[in-house]
């Protein structure tokens, strides 16, 4: 039934997959990037099980004696004296002659000292079967040789460690040298594909879509949701009906037929329709679709397929996706839309494929320059202007700065701004609420003229952006290894950010770009006259099935051990292609291990594209797991209790942020209810509840600046609650540490507080606000003082 990889990844996998964050914090270390831009950033080390030797990845079986060694040994020769037996044993294990034969039989040194440890105990322990008891007695009385004694360690090693019996049928399961051969179907179709090169803003996927408009059937394979519902709406626009499907929703196109508004302004913004979402599972599916590229059907036969943003098939944890994409869509023509740098691998993988290959190349439509200033400040704001930050409390410290300076400035009565309009898009937003952000920022009527926003608008998606702003050059990323670490954005990155000024078709005929901070601008500058590197080698993920013929032969072994397992026995054509990061499958795994699930259902439930820095959505996770477990439905009143549903208006950030986790935990369900539709059967109804919690946030983001005021507001009063405790119990007696003004925690330090931040992002933020309050006062002072001499 299952026809390997990419119907397994089809039916299992999701579209967000989340960067991995492993879990344990071990070191920091300040370093330089080698051959990057010489900026130091922070190393984070974390935690690492699969490093070195694959032999530190099994773990002994404890091996259960023999209920028939009935000790018939000691009858026949004897008792053994357990100081005797313990000296042949460590004698056996000292000799090299032993280390020799167990490497020939697979042993390393750590496998054989694991192997003897566990040996030991059993010989000390149980009763020995007779032929090991009679051999030892007779090494005892000089009448045998202790190397008599491997075939017998030999036969418990291997029952310690299964995997030696089996290690050549687990090599030939991950045997993934050739992944072209795992899709028969497409290998059979003479496909051509077309390569779409050339830099942001050229018209790549433009061009795509004109064929893909005009086919008899398409698909469209997008990097983001944003971007798949940009496509959905622009087809079902063109009047080629076109159905939208991610991992967490299906929606047909007689839905944006029969619903949208035909005035819709907007050319190739995203609408803000999401409402009118109706699950379509049950309408028949329209001859075109536009998804998330993990969402890919393999099994439908199109004339077009597009894949866009191939320079993705390089990405350490979603490259994957792309690679099953490109090898198994069966379609007559296949589109891929990206960097130059791609091109190259594409080739190789077509060579491979023994498919023909056409490269069209392509100039950026509109110019885009790069500003010999920084902005400086925020006084230099200007509508078009787009700031972009790497994680969201950036944004937020955004907020609170604009906050304080519309404060200073109506102390100052300067007003002019008060009351400008900001768009926030931001990952974790709801998709609706992103839309409805997008739209308020490229309606040309409305007032809100400037968009903060994180990379989440990176890549391929057209706003009415005049010019970029980079807060800052500095993102975590995830390093070969599954390290994280605080690195400077990469060339990539830089020019797909910066690509969103100026789109062709804008309001803005040439784009802009410069930093917030004039430190930066070198930099920026250095990373957009380059060329971002080539793409070399392509992402492979091991699949459900490969993962449960791993199960049949290792039993034992837990399934985040499994893929370890899998990861080092692998063989991959490192010429072509590389493994993709498996931390964030491996977190939920051992998170879910002591939940009793079947193996087909537990690599689904660790496929779920979850945020594992969010403690709210992993204990709910948990707890959909250990509801599952039990077999018991999860209805929207289970959910609704675990969720505290209804919810209020968020009053500050911190209740942002907690509905942002909810608005999570819905998509979790809805992910897992295309999956499990019998245990999740109420997506319906979850479903008007995103619709609910959508608008909600929506609010809480439209008051962003009063939530943050309120948050400030909520940290003072308990610093004085707390402030006046101290005070009572000084006076007592029983404390005596004096407090400040200074001890008050803040907004800040609670966000260090709950690690939303870092010690160093708030430090570097108050230097900031102490220089911009200093800089602000100044002229007050004198003011004053001259007022004073008068
Ligand atoms: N020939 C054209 N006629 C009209 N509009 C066009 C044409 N080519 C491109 N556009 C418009 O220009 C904008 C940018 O084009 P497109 O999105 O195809 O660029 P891209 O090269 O795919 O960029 P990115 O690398 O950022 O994805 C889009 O709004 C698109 O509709
Ligand atoms: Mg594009």
């Amino acid at each position: 039934m299952y026809k390997g990889f990419t119907r397994i990844l089809s039916l299992y996998c999701a579209d967000k997959v989340q960067p991995c964050v492993p879990p344990i914090l071990r070191n920091n270390v300040l370093c330089t990037r080698k051959g990057g831009p010489n900026i130091g950033y922070i190393f984070l080390r974390t935690k690492k099980h699969d490093r070195g030797s694959p032999s530190a990845l099994f773990v002994p079986v404890p091996v259960k004696p023999n209920p028939d060694d009935i000790n018939i040994g000691a009858e026949l020769s004897g008792r053994l004296k357990k100081q005797d037996l313990l000296k042949i044993l460590n004698k056996f294990y000292q000799k090299p002659e032993v280390r020799v034969l167990a490497s020939e039989n697979g042993l390393d040194d750590q496998l054989l000292h694991q192997a003897f440890l566990s040996f030991r105990r059993h010989c000390l322990e149980h009763d020995l079967p007779p032929d090991l008891h009679i051999i030892i007695s007779d090494i005892i009385q000089g009448a045998g040789h202790v190397d008599d004694l491997f075939p017998y360690f030999l036969r418990h090693a291997r029952q310690a460690f299964p995997h030696l019996d089996c290690l050549d049928d687990l090599k030939k399961i991950s045997d993934l040298r050739t992944p072209a051969n795992w899709y028969p179907e497409a290998r059979s179709i003479n496909r051509k594909i077309i390569f779409h090169a050339g830099p942001t803003n050229s018209g790549k996927t433009y061009h795509a879509l004109e064929r893909f408009l005009s086919a008899k059937s398409g698909v469209y394979c997008g990097p983001l949701k944003l971007l798949a519902t940009e496509i959905y709406h622009k087809s079902n626009k063109h009047g080629t009906p076109c159905d939208l499907i991610t991992g967490e929703e299906r929606r047909h196109a007689s839905l944006y037929t029969t619903l949208t508004n035909p005035d819709e302004k907007s050319v190739d913004a995203p609408t803000d329709n999401h409402c009118l979402q109706i699950d379509a599972t049950e309408l028949t599916p329209s001859s075109h679709v536009a998804c998330t590229v993990e969402m890919t059907s393999l099994n439908n036969r199109y004339e077009v397929a597009i894949i866009d943003e191939i320079q993705m098939i390089g990405d350490r944890g979603r490259g994957w996706a792309w690679t099953r994409a490109i090898l198994g869509l069966q379609a007559d023509e296949i589109h891929l839309c990206g960097e130059a740098g791609a091109v190259s691998l594409i080739e190789e993988i077509c060579n491979a494929t023994g498919e023909e290959l056409e490269v069209r190349n392509y100039k950026r439509l509109t110019e885009l320059k790069v500003e010999d200033t920084a902005l400086g400040s925020l006084d230099n704001v200007k509508p078009g202007d787009c700031i972009v930050c790497f994680n969201k409390n950036d944004i937020y410290s955004y907020w609170a700065r604009r906050s304080l300076r519309i404060q200073r400035q109506c102390a100052c009565t300067l007003t002019h701004t008060r009351g400008q309009e900001v768009a926030v898009i931001y990952g974790s937003l709801p998709p609706g609420t992103k839309l409805a952000q997008a739209n308020k920022f490229n309606d040309p009527n409305s007032s809100c003229k400037v968009m903060v926003a994180t990379d989440a608008i990176g890549l391929g998606i057209n706003l009415s952006i005049r010019r970029i702003i980079f807060y800052s050059l500095i993102k975590p990323v995830v390093n070969d290894d599954g390290d994280k670490e605080m690195d400077v954005i990469s060339i990539s990155q830089a020019l797909q950010i910066a690509g969103r000024a100026g789109r062709y078709g804008s309001a803005w005929e040439t784009g802009y770009v410069t930093t917030y901070k004039p430190e930066d601008l070198a930099t920026l500058k250095t990373l957009l006259s380059n060329t971002p590197d080539p793409v070399t080698q392509a992402g492979l993920h091991p699949t459900a099935e490969q993962m449960e013929l791993y199960a049949y032969h290792l039993p034992h072994a837990s399934l985040s051990s499994l893929m370890d397992i899998f990861v080092h026995l692998c063989t991959v054509d490192v010429s072509l292609y590389f493994m993709c990061n498996t931390e964030a499958f491996k977190f939920l795994a051992e998170m879910i291990q002591h939940v009793p699930l079947p193996l087909r259902a537990r690599y689904v439930f660790c496929c779920a594209p979850i945020n594992n820095k969010l403690p709210f959505v992993c204990a709910t996770f948990l707890k959909m797991v250990r509801q599952y477990s039990r077999n018991e439905p999860l209805t929207k009143n289970w959910l609704s209790n675990v969720v505290d549903w209804p919810l209020p208006s968020p009053k500050t950030i911190m209740d942002l942020v907690h509905l942002e986790s909810v608005f999570d935990v819905l998509e979790l369900y809805l992910w897992l209810s295309y999956r499990f539709p019998d245990m999740f059967p109420d997506a319906k109804l979850v479903r008007d509840m995103e619709v609910e919690l959508d608008a909600i946030i929506q609010q809480g983001i439209f008051q962003i600046t009063r939530l943050l005021r309120n948050s400030e507001q909520v940290l003072r009063d308990d610093a004085q609650m707390e402030a006046l405790r101290d005070k009572r119990m000084s006076r007592s007696g029983s404390h005596l540490k004096p407090k400040g003004d200074d001890s008050k925690p803040k907004l800040s330090e609670l966000l260090v507080a709950k690690g939303l931040i870092t010690p160093q992002m708030l430090k570097k933020l108050q230097q900031e606000l102490a220089t911009n309050s200093t800089d602000k006062q100044k002229p007050e002072r004198s003011r004053n003082n001259r007022n004073r001499r008068k």
